[in-house]
């Protein structure tokens, strides 16, 4: 298993990091030899005899201040419930999170997806208690300024501006003093284009009261308004979530590209990508209930899961196939569960969701797919703690003139206001 890894490991650019999951799942960093999955020996994989750490040369692996690794152990989230009692929300997790990567968590609906975002970036709300280590490029330490962005589940945008003034203002408001305005502006629309916005770019976001750009571009232009500054960690809690599969496809292929680009950290929670996304994945964290299902790359989980006798149907699409394993949200009627289980598992037909769940988890736990996680937190322990390099804020006076510009710049086209102001045909005069 070990040099299973080790094969796999490529540098990027002139960074002395070193990734531990290839670049691609069927390509080595070069773009030149296949890395043949199927290869894998699941009896290596599963041996326990080769749980041993494995050896650095000094100097050989370094965190990199201009790049960040996100390792968690143990990592435990609870939150007190309406009736006072403490439940846990996510169970003992470890895994690990690397730069020119991009780390896909999947599960189930509820299952902690957003919570383990929120506990990795550090805005866990207040009612919950968290424990276990966080280490972030090897030490436990605060994400400073501009260092990690967070595209969160819903879009908070002003409705009233065109989606290119939304995304020059963010420009502004977070690109650094030593840029100039055409530089901020330059970049701005690079990131409209990267995201495929171009042809809505004068088009108002619109909200309730006036209809604008449609959700799924509303969806793009968040991620616009956070990858702008290019953060060296970004969390992303669904970024797909309202396009439909040829644009998701577009916004997560270019996302990695940017991550591989830029050796960005990209941890996202994602709900049920297609089969082509699904493969784009350097990583997957598929949980269930708050515990691991899978750790891995994704071509591994099928082979973890067939392993176990959960054979993902040929020419299905393997994440559909994994969360209706273990969703079972909808598992009250036993007997509709073991008809359609009969179908799905053909080496357990009479388990149900819960217990499928308990295989998989305590397969996962015993297998050398967690061993390995575990030595590649260790590998990124050992890689020496490094402080993440501060990002360059601009002046507060700017901000404070970006901010009053767009306020005015807000309330002029406004039509609300303006109504009640009784100014409405006024209004429709100027916007003439
Ligand atoms: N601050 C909190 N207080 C109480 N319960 C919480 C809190 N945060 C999360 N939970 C509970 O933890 C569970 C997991 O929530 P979370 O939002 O992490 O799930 P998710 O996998 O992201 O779900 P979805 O895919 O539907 O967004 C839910 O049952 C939720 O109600």
């Amino acid at each position: 298993m070990a040099s299973q890894s080790t094969a796999t490991e490529s540098t990027p650019g002139a960074s002395p990091w070193r990734p531990l999951w290839p670049a691609d799942n069927t390509r080595n960093d070069a773009g030149t030899e296949p890395i043949i999955q199927s290869n894998i020996s699941l009896a290596s994989l599963f041996d326990l005899s080769s749980r041993r750490t494995t050896a650095i040369p000094n100097g050989a692996l370094q965190n990199d201040s201009s790049t960040i690794s996100v390792t968690w152990q143990d990592l435990w989230v609870s939150a007190v419930d309406n009736k006072r009692k403490r439940k846990s929300i996510i169970c003992g997790l470890n895994g690990f999170a690397q730069p020119g990567r991009v780390l896909a968590i999947m599960g189930p609906s509820g299952c902690g997806k957003s919570t383990l975002l929120d506990a990795l970036a550090g805005r866990l709300a207040s009612n919950v208690k968290q424990t276990g280590k966080i280490l972030i490029n090897g030490l436990e330490q605060k994400l400073a300024f501009g260092t990690s962005a967070y595209v969160t589940q819903d879009d908070v945008l002003i409705t009233t501006l065109t989606v290119k003034e939304a995304v020059c203002y963010s420009a502004q408001l977070q690109l650094p003093d030593t840029m100039s305005w055409s530089e901020k502006k330059e970049r701005a629309l690079d990131t409209i284009r990267e995201m495929g916005l171009e042809g809505v770019m004068d088009t108002r976001i619109g909200g309730w009261s006036s209809k604008g750009i449609s959700g799924g571009q509303k969806r793009r232009v968040s991620i616009c308004t956070e990858i702008l500054t290019r953060p060296k960690l970004l969390f992303l809690d669904e970024p797909t979530s309202g396009l439909d599969s040829a644009a998701a496809y577009h916004v997560m292929s270019r996302i990695i590209s940017l991550a591989k680009r830029e050796g960005m950290t990209v941890v996202g929670a994602i709900h049920q990508p297609s089969s082509e996304v699904f493969h784009l994945f350097h990583g997957l964290c598929l949980l269930a209930y708050g515990k691991t299902v899978f750790f891995g790359q994704p071509n591994e989980a099928i082979l973890f899961f067939a392993s176990n006798g959960f054979v993902c149907p040929h020419m299905s699409n393997p994440s559909d196939y994994f969360l209706r394993i273990i969703n079972k949200d909808f598992d009250k009627d036993e007997g509709e569960q073991h008809q359609q289980h009969k179908y799905d598992i053909e080496a357990q037909p009479t388990t149900n969701t819960t217990q499928a769940i308990e295989i998989l988890t305590t397969s996962f736990e015993l297998s050398g797919y967690s061993i390995r996680v575990s030595e590649n937190i260790e590998k990124l322990r050992f890689m020496g703690g490094v402080s993440v390099k501060k990002f360059d804020q601009p002046s507060f006076l700017n901000q404070c003139f970006v901010l009053t510009k767009r306020s005015f710049v807000n309330n002029l086209t406004c039509p609300e206001i303006w109504a009640t102001t009784g100014c409405a045909s006024l209004y429709t005069l100027l916007l003439e």
